[in-house]
Formats: structure tokens, sequence, C-alpha cells
């Protein structure tokens, strides 16, 4: 079956968390329309950029894009921009049920407010190993008032101004900034009465079970999310069926999705806070509140009870507890390879390059090309590009993860990995102290085209020869995003079995504008003409043919 959607995407001025600001809709909504679909069917989105003076381009996350890796919508690798005033038209293949998302993937956009959720049913017949009354899809994000353009400017400046800590957390696109706490917004900017600004509310029917998909596409948040005294079942990680474990607080890293069953059993006669808290970072930013609202009681009617404060943001263990808890159900995920062809360990500094703050895998730091490689290597414009190889390692034996580095070496590059096709590739993310003392971050990576297994979560330095031992061979997950805990290590296979160019990068908005991101291509050889809707930018001039 073909779905076919026809978005109009604006800047509007909206106030989400009461604080007016122009935000990027889609056909007027923010988060925009959600995508549901059966296994198999065709999505067809007629994209019409009305952004007056700014590109777009539309990434749909989770879609692996198999025999279509030109619609990935990842602007600079896979695609030019969306010009405003053009429409340009995707066309992919859901080719798997589950719980995936779309946003902006052009510089910072995202954080404007263009991102959605797509839900994917299985085929008629067969059904999940776990059972529900209601479906429901929301969205978790972290909000900032100043636009992207002035952080990416802060961003970009020497010395760099860094973006801070959010205004407000936001769940399914609303939350609440305390107006009165900031005295220099006395101009009508905040306005409390909005129609905007009143919290999301979840109405459920005592005595059902609810299956509540949950994506997070923050900014720069690791969140903990909980609904006040009610226990959530997570049944299902980044599109994959899990062995089902009981949780109080799910932890959620930006650019991951979770379905979660809740039983509504508690006492009827009133309503519940649902809350997202920042974890992970010492941050002054308030906990998002929504209302989980018990039928028949008044959708607006404040729970009687003080919202949960959410466990402590410097509690690294049951994070860690929660990562390794993740094993896929069993006969729902392939097993891995027990092998791998080749292992690339990706060392994850902050650092400064010519007085500019960077972030950089192996000492080198990620630049956007000119020309997207996708179209760089089909065409042969080989130049358009670094061909030098980035490293598949750093200097293991003599680098000291706990410690500044002054990485004096550090360079930025928009070389890329080249990795053979339909072999299997170990990829280990390896965490390091940033620029200051006694300080290591929490970054969630995204791998763009794939889903990979995760063999396992340590801290400490990896070690090829003992920690490959442990790996969890049996019943990994699978997922497209995971997270590095700070001073740890992650370590993902993959089958490189998707021709392609497939960005893999660090899912915090800043951190990847900071260069904190790569790129593999894998089996371009096999791919046919590409459309020429994707051309017509830097090099590729020439080749487009309207
Ligand atoms: O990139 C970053 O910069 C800041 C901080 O290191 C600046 O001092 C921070 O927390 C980041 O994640």
């Amino acid at each position: 079956r073909i779905r076919r959607y026809r978005w109009e995407v604006k800047y509007e001025y909206r106030s989400p968390d009461c604080y007016k600001k122009l935000v990027i809709t889609i056909n007027g909504r923010t988060p925009g329309p959600t995508i549901i679909a059966q296994k198999g069917d065709t999505i067809v989105v007629e994209l019409k950029n009305s952004l007056l003076t700014e590109n777009v381009a539309i990434h749909w996350h989770g879609i692996r894009q198999i025999g279509t890796p030109w619609f990935d919508g990842t602007e600079g690798v896979t695609q030019c921009p969306i010009l405003p005033g053009d429409t340009f038209t995707y066309k992919f293949v859901v080719d798997r049920p589950g719980t995936y998302l779309y946003h902006a993937h052009y510089g910072m956009q995202r954080q404007a407010g263009l991102y959605g959720s797509i839900r994917v049913a299985l085929p008629d017949g067969e059904s999940e190993p776990f059972s529900y009354d209601y479906d429901r899809s929301i969205i978790l994000n972290d909000w900032y008032h100043k636009s992207t353009y002035e952080q990416a400017v802060d961003l970009s400046s020497k010395p760099f101004v860094w973006v801070g800590e959010p205004q407000s957390l936001l769940i399914q696109g609303r939350g609440k900034f305390d107006c009165t706490s900031s005295p220099s917004i006395g101009d009508g900017l905040c306005n409390a009465s909005s129609p905007d600004c009143s919290p999301y509310t979840m109405t459920v029917v005592p005595g059902k079970t609810y299956r509540l998909r949950i994506g997070s596409l923050t900014a720069l948040a690791a969140l903990s999310f909980e609904i006040e005294g009610h226990n959530m079942t997570v049944v299902e990680a980044d599109g994959h069926n899990i062995e089902p474990f009981v949780v109080k607080n799910l932890f959620i890293y930006s650019g991951e999705t979770y379905s979660v069953l809740i039983k509504a059993d508690q006492n009827p006669s009133r309503n519940y806070w649902m809350s997202s808290k920042v974890v992970s970072r010492n941050s002054t930013t308030p906990n998002g509140l929504a209302i989980f609202n018990y039928y028949p009681n008044h959708p607006r009617r404040n729970p009687p009870t003080v919202p949960p404060a959410g466990p402590l943001w410097n509690d690294l263990a049951p994070r860690l507890a929660q990562s390794n808890a993740i094993k896929s159900h069993q006969g729902y995920t392939l097993p891995p390879p027990l092998k791998s062809d080749r292992v690339i360990v990706l060392l994850n500094t902050q650092n400064s390059i010519n007085g500019y703050r960077r972030w950089s895998l192996n000492n080198v730091s990620f630049n956007f090309p000119h020309t997207p490689y996708l179209i760089a290597l089909k065409e042969n414009l080989l130049h358009s590009f670094d061909q030098t190889p980035p490293p598949d390692s750093y200097d293991v034996a003599n680098y000291d993860i706990y410690n500044v580095a002054n990485n004096t070496n550090a360079t930025a590059s928009n070389s890329i990995y080249r990795l053979q096709f339909n072999t299997t590739v170990d990829i280990v993310l390896q965490n390091a102290n940033t620029m200051n003392a006694y300080n290591s971050e929490t970054h969630p990576w995204h791998l763009h085209g794939h889903d990979f297994w995760v063999l396992g979560y340590g801290t400490g330095k990896f070690d090829v020869n003992s920690d490959q031992k442990k790996y969890n061979l049996v019943n990994p997950i699978m997922k497209n995003t995971v997270p590095l805990h700070p001073y740890g290590w992650t370590a993902l296979r993959i089958r490189a079995d998707n021709p392609g160019v497939w960005a893999f990068h660090c899912y915090i908005e800043s951190h990847f504008y900071m260069g904190m991101g790569v790129v593999f291509e894998e089996g371009i050889e096999r791919l046919g003409r590409l459309p020429s809707s994707v051309m017509g930018c830097g090099a590729t001039k020439a080749f487009y043919r309207p």
C-alpha cells in the first residue's frame, strides 16, 4: 500500500513552553503529523519548503532505506538540501514493524521543532508477543529559547560559547517555563495564558492497558521518564521486541525509542503526573510535566501530589543497569555473526583545533563536505572530499582517558570510512575526559541505514583481547541508537550489507555540529542511477537534469 503525505514546512510563532519564539511546523503543527503505516507500505512525502530563506532535509530515523539510500534525508551525506520554495518527494518502504521517528537533518534544525513519530504496524494476521488495549505515541524533547542560528554562531566563535542547559523539557511538544523566573522577559514574550501553554494530557480508561511508544529527540539532555505510581513494562526498543522488564523510571537517550506497557490500575478518582528529568548533567532545567488523566476526571485537574523528583542526576549505576538489562526477545532478533572482519575503535574527545572548540573521533573532527558523498562517489567527483581514510583506532597504549588531554594533533577532515560490502564490522565507542577536569559526558550514538547488535558496555578503557571475550553473542538486542556512558565503552557489530553512504554520529545537536560524527560507505557500486532530485549543489550541479 502507498501512503501519501503532502507537507508544508514553515516558520511560525508558537509558545510550546509559554515563551514565544519561531518554531518550524509541518502543516501548522509541531510535533508534526504521526505517520501510521503497516510493514511493507511505501511512504511518499511531498515536502514543500516554505522556510522562506532556509534550506531543509528530513531524515527517517530507524528506517534503513534498503535500495533507496538517496532518500535517507541527511544533507551533505545523501542529498543536496531542499531550497526555499522547492518541493522534494521522499519515497521509501517501511520494511519492519516498530516505533520510529522523523526529523530535520540540516544544521541543528531538529531542535527548532521539525520532528514527529512513525508507527509501523505488523502485517494483518501477525501479532506481537505482548498485548494491550490502546496504542499511543509521545516524543520527549528539551527546548531552548535561543534560535539555532544564535547557537551555531556561538559554537563556531573563538572562544566558543556553549549552548548551556535547555530552558525547558517538553512532553509531546508541551512544557512550562516559569515566566517570573527571568525578569528580563517583560515584553510579552512569555505568556502563561497562551493556549499553547498547557501540559500534554494522556487520557486513560481505568483497567485498560496502554502501549506507550516513547521517543526522545532532545538536543542535549539524557532523560529519565516516569508516570507517578505506575510501573512500566518495557517491550520494544528501536523497533525490536525485547525480553520484557519492569521499571519505575525509564532512562532514554536522544534518538532512542521504546514501547512500554502501562496498566491503568491505580486509584481512578484522581490524575497522576508524567514527568521527565535531565540525568547525566548537573542541569538547571526544571522537570517536564504532563498529566496522566484517568477518565472521567477533568484532564486539566492537577494531581493532588508533589510531582516525582526522579533519580539523582549523577547516579550512573541504574543507567548502566538498564543498558545491560536490554536483551532481545527470543525468536525475534537474528543472532549476530560470531566473528568480525574489522574492528574500528573510535575515541571520543573534546578538542581545541586552531582555537575552535570541536569534538573528534580518533583525533579527527568531522567537517561536512560541500558535495554530498553519495553523489560524489556515484558520479566520480572524488576531488570533492579528502580521500585519506580516517584511522581505525587511536594510540591506545599511551592515551589517558581519565585526564584532560591537550590533543594538539587533532585535525578536521571530511574523509570517510569505506567498508567492504557484506563484511562484518565491529565498532567500539570509547569515551574519555572532556577538556574540563573530572568530566566525561554521555553521548547517544545513532547509525543510519542499519541496525547494529549491541555486544556490550564496559567502564574504563576497552581492551581488545579481554573485553571481546565478554561480548554477548547469545541474545544481544539490535538498535539504531545507543548510549556511550561516561568513561565507558560500547561495542557494536554491524553487517555492511546496505549499499549507500551512512552517517554515524552523536545525537546531541551541538556535538554533531562540532564534528562528532563519521560516515561509512559500503557497496556503492551496486547502486543504480541516483534520482536527479537529490542533486544540484556543490560539484553535482553539472549532473542535475530536471
Ligand atoms: O561540548 C560541550 O561543551 C560544554 C563544556 O565542556 C564547555 O566547557 C559541554 O558540556 C559540552 O558538552
